[in-house]
């Protein structure tokens, strides 16, 4: 006769293990074995290059990290504002959202001389649009590629006039419903023509849609990845726009693929790195869409709800210009 003993150990090891493992053992990763570099910022950063995180959205479970207390709606007002097609941080300060406004600042700083400290900064932006016009503008970042890629006619003579701007968003959606199958559904923001103009080139650069079965998945290529701020953000708006894209076409939620070209840690990070490390993920996230507005342009903060949510603290780490 054959004893079987299963230890607690071995059942334990059976378990799917938490989704967020993929996010803490990258970050070990490249804490450890990382290519240490020095990066744009001067900070300096170590750094792995072509990382892939998958997240299933099944049942309405979210990508939300639970070692560290993450603002998701703060990152939903980002996504609200990207669809707008606006590159103003006028509306995101107006909403006491503060990610985007050190670059804004920088440049008043350099520029004018003036040491003006970020809330005041923020507060004069809202408070008067001149200024906001001159100071605020991050140039044709994500919001207008998305919404309206420029696009020229000719005019005679070799001259050329703006066309009317390509709607990338609304394309997608269409494409999706009426041929699913493609393999071309692509929101893309790295408009090479405009580069220059741009605060910052975008980092979030490509989603692509796909559909299986009657589910939406999207893979997001990401070619720079802040793993410290940005990723928790980036892997959350990922799922956020999924989640709108599939109600729009009434798809069910797919899966979520990020992948990272360079994915880096600030080495001004160490301490977010030794805390978050120490904590372990549980718990798992959901969202409801409480209704379902008419178009990807008419959703509002108050139509998300986040249920299950209960986060270990908060982690602050400096935002590397
Ligand atoms: N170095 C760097 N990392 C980034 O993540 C990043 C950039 N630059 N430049 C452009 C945008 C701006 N994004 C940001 C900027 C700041 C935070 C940040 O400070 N997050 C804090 C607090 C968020 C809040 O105040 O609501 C966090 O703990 O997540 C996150 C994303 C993402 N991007
Ligand atoms: O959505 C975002 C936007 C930016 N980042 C990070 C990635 C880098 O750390 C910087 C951008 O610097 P580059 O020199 O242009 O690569 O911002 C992010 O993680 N997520």
């Amino acid at each position: 006769m054959t004893t079987t003993i299963v230890h607690a150990d071995s059942l334990a090891a059976t378990e799917e293990p938490h989704w967020e493992r993929q996010y803490l053992n990258l970050m070990h990763r490249i804490w450890t074995q990382g290519d240490e570099r020095v990066d744009r910022t001067g900070i300096g950063t170590r750094s792995l290059f072509g990382e892939t995180i998958r997240f299933d959205l099944s049942g309405g479970a979210m990508p939300l990290l639970t070692t560290k207390r993450v603002y998701w709606k703060t990152a939903t007002r980002e996504m609200l504002w990207f669809l707008t097609g606006d590159t103003n941080i006028r509306a995101l300060c107006a909403q006491g959202v503060e990610i985007w406004t050190d670059w804004p600042l920088d440049r008043y700083r350099r520029e004018t001389g003036d040491q003006i400290e970020r809330k005041d900064f923020s507060a004069r932006i809202v408070a008067d649009e001149a200024f906001a016009r001159q100071w605020g503008d991050l140039g044709p970042v994500y919001g207008k590629q998305w919404v309206d890629w420029p696009t020229y006619e000719p005019a005679g003579e070799g001259l050329f006039r703006r066309g009317q701007g390509v709607n990338q968003v609304t394309q997608v959606v269409e494409s999706l419903k009426t041929n699913p199958g493609s393999r071309r559904h692509i929101i893309e923001g790295w408009n090479v023509a405009e580069l220059d103009a741009m605060a910052l080139p975008p980092c979030h650069k490509t989603y692509q849609f796909h559909v299986s079965r009657g589910r939406l998945s999207c893979l997001l290529y990401q070619r720079s990845c802040d793993l410290g701020l940005g990723f928790a953000f980036n892997m959350w708006s990922l799922a956020l726009l999924t989640r709108m894209v599939a109600q729009q076409c009434n798809l069910e939620p797919g899966e979520a693929v990020w992948t990272g070209g360079d994915v880096h840690l600030y080495l001004n990070h160490a301490s977010l790195v030794e805390e978050q490390l120490a904590r372990e993920p549980y718990g798992d996230a959901h969202m409801a869409i409480l209704r379902r507005p008419d178009s990807m342009f008419d959703y509002r903060i108050e139509d998300f709800e986040v249920t299950g949510y209960a986060p270990q603290s908060h982690i602050a780490a400096p935002v590397a210009v």
